[in-house]
């Protein structure tokens, strides 16, 4: 089997409700489908639909109700907290709307500290995030820490922070909301240099759909299932 067409991601038939007071509302009602290498797809839907809920479920986050949820093949189910804990660290990249990077840290060091929870000697891990932050363009912001970034160079950071571990999969929650469309475009060319010829497989949550449309494909939430778009 080449490389192209490994599994990264199955999600069959996922259904999650919210208990909301006395209601229950059925937020995913047998959501399903496949993400293979190299595919970076595009998640969409009305706000409320449930796109960040199946990216969190998806990211072993969450637990669904009902449904199955394999990450690189491995079935999840019955895995312990720790061992969906060690997946998540090891295989899935997680890009949000706002950074969420170490505040009190340089874009350096919020690129060390992973690799360093991930077992690397701070050397060695070092020397890997240089690499990457140039690759980023950020050569020359390495010692800067978030709040001396700008919003794109922020998203820069979280980019590289997501995969620089090389995770198999990256989850991304309108990694371009906060951005002008100028800014949006380039993270997101960014996005597919990066992950371009990795093997790695994106799943982007957006309501940009101007982006959506340059993805490979287009999933669409309605009704609590996904939609080919
Ligand atoms: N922890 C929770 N408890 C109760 N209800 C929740 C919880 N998380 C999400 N919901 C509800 O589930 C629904 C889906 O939310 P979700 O955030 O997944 O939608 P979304 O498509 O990502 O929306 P947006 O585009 O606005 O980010 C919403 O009605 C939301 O209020």
């Amino acid at each position: 089997m080449s490389d192209q067409t490994l599994e990264r991601l199955k999600l069959d038939q996922i259904v999650k409700h919210y208990r909301q007071g006395d209601q229950v509302l059925e937020v995913l009602s047998g959501a399903s489908m496949t993400l293979y290498s190299g595919e970076i797809v595009a998640l969409v839907g009305p706000s409320g639909s449930g796109k960040s809920t199946l990216l969190h479920i998806a990211g072993l986050l969450e637990k669904p109700d009902e449904g199955r949820i394999e990450i690189g093949g491995q079935e999840t189910q019955a895995l312990s907290d720790r061992d969906r804990t060690a997946i998540r660290r090891r295989r899935i990249g997680f890009v949000y709307q706002y950074h969420h990077l170490l505040p009190e840290f340089t874009a350096l060091e919020n690129l060390v500290v992973p690799q360093m929870i991930a077992g690397l000697k701070r050397r060695k891990a070092a020397e890997h995030a240089r690499e990457l932050l140039k690759l980023v363009g950020l050569g020359e912001r390495m010692e800067h820490r978030p709040a001396r970034l700008s919003g794109g160079e922020q998203q820069r950071v979280a980019l590289a922070r997501a995969i620089i571990n090389r995770p198999s999969l990256v989850l991304a929650d309108e990694p371009t909301g906060n951005l002008d469309p100028e800014t949006a475009d380039s993270v997101f060319g960014l996005l597919e240099k990066l992950v371009q010829g990795t093997g790695v497989a994106a799943m982007i949550a957006t309501h940009n759909l101007e982006l959506a449309r340059r993805m490979d494909r287009v999933l669409l939430v309605e009704d609590g299932q996904l939609v080919q778009g």
